[in-house]
């Protein structure tokens, strides 16, 4: 498929690779990471691939330039590259963009000048709940006021009954991180309820939720499967989010504490639990590293933990308190292999050894994978 910005957008480098061949090279990308950190014991197992690598996307941001013309950013700047269709959306979402670019202009919005920090609207968000074909639309703006938000919302959804809420992000720093921290709420809940591995997941704007639907119930049912759960463990899902994972193990454990440093994802991972009635699981609003620390204080019994930490990967204190824990099994999980082979072979170093990574193809036509790993404690 043909996209007509890719160079300059630049996050589909493999997006005039034959799709085989981009999970042949992810593969051997982790057997590369492996061998040079000396770690050749490790098998790769072949990438798992989708039917359709396209579409995939089921969160976007999109920024505006005063012309009202939508875009990504290019490269390493802040210049926007617009665009009509991009491959990786959902189709769905790029007309929602389309409709919201109209009413801007009708509703004279001003864009936000990050240069003068001036003018209203800095990006817009969009989620997708796609089991439950449920939409959310987050206007992340400079100031709490959107004038004529009723009617721009009734009109929004009016086009597109799948959005059930749109939430003001109030972003007034001179930053380039999407999100501020104060929210209001102009339609709807201010979150969409997704399904995934026969869960129910509240998503709010803020809360970690994987990009990639299909190619995510695959990771997890992978990452549960190879625990080979008895029903008798003590289970910590470190790095939880909305506590996605521990709360689809926690049917074949006898208890699930997961651990979480944002707390709107804490509030949800809450939510969820109750939603699916799951008496089993409690959430900690905590640094994942300093709460394993506590926990190995406290002599804790711990049979296995699941890992799933953000691209910079664990910490030494972390891993160094899985040793203090001496749970039997670790399974880690990550958007990152570089970071998740250097943790590794810290972990090989204390005793917890495996021989084979699955690499999951979440982000097809770019250069990212995600990985899964289950390590054993061994006796030395
Ligand atoms: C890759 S996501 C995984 C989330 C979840 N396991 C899932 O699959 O939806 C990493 C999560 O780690 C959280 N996080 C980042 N740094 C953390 C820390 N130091 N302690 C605890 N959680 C952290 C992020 O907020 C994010 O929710």
């Amino acid at each position: 498929m043909k996209c007509l910005i890719e160079k300059k957008c630049g996050s589909c480098k493999y997006i005039n690779t034959d799709y085989q061949k981009q999970l042949n090279i992810k593969m051997n990308y982790c057997k590369k990471l492996l061998n040079d950190q000396k770690l050749d014991m490790y098998k790769v197992e072949n990438t798992i691939g989708m039917e359709y690598p396209y579409g995939y996307r089921n969160k976007i941001i999109v920024a505006f330039n005063h012309k009202y013309e939508f875009g990504f950013y290019e490269e390493d700047s802040h210049r926007i590259i617009p665009y009509n269709r991009c491959l990786l959306h959902e189709e769905v979402s790029d007309l929602i963009i389309k409709k919201i670019q109209s009413l801007l202009k009708r509703y004279r919005v001003s864009i936000y000048d990050e240069n003068r920090n001036r003018g209203l609207l800095r990006h817009v968000l969009i989620r997708r709940a796609v089991i439950a074909d449920q939409t959310m639309v987050v206007l992340v703006c400079n100031d709490n006021v959107f004038k004529g938000s009723k009617n721009f919302c009734n009109e929004l959804i009016k086009s597109f009954p799948s959005i059930k809420t749109v939430v003001l992000n109030v972003n007034k720093r001179k930053t380039s991180i999407v999100l501020g921290n104060d929210e209001k709420v102009l339609y709807g809940k201010g979150f969409i309820v997704d399904e995934l591995c026969g869960l129910k997941f509240k998503i709010s704007p803020k809360s970690f939720y994987q990009i990639n639907h299909k190619q995510c119930e695959i990771l997890y049912s992978k990452a549960i499967d190879l625990l080979e759960l008895k029903g008798n463990e003590v289970v910590i899902d470190a790095y939880c989010g909305i506590g996605t994972i521990g709360m689809i193990a926690s049917s074949k454990v006898k208890e699930v504490i997961g651990v979480e440093v944002n707390k709107d994802a804490v509030k949800d991972a809450i939510n969820n639990a109750k939603m699916n009635k799951i008496n089993n699981i409690r959430f900690v609003n905590d640094d994942a590293s300093a709460f394993m620390v506590k926990l190995a204080k406290q002599k804790m019994k711990v049979d296995c933990v699941i890992m799933d930490p953000p691209r910079s990967g664990s910490t030494k204190e972390f891993i160094d308190a899985i040793k203090i824990l001496n749970p039997g099994k670790v399974v880690y999980i990550s958007c990152d292999p570089s970071t998740q082979v250097r943790d590794i072979k810290y972990l090989a170093k204390l005793g917890y050894r495996g021989n084979i990574m699955y690499p999951v193809d979440m982000f097809p036509q770019t250069v990212h994978i995600e990985t899964c790993v289950l390590l054993q404690r061994r006796t030395m």
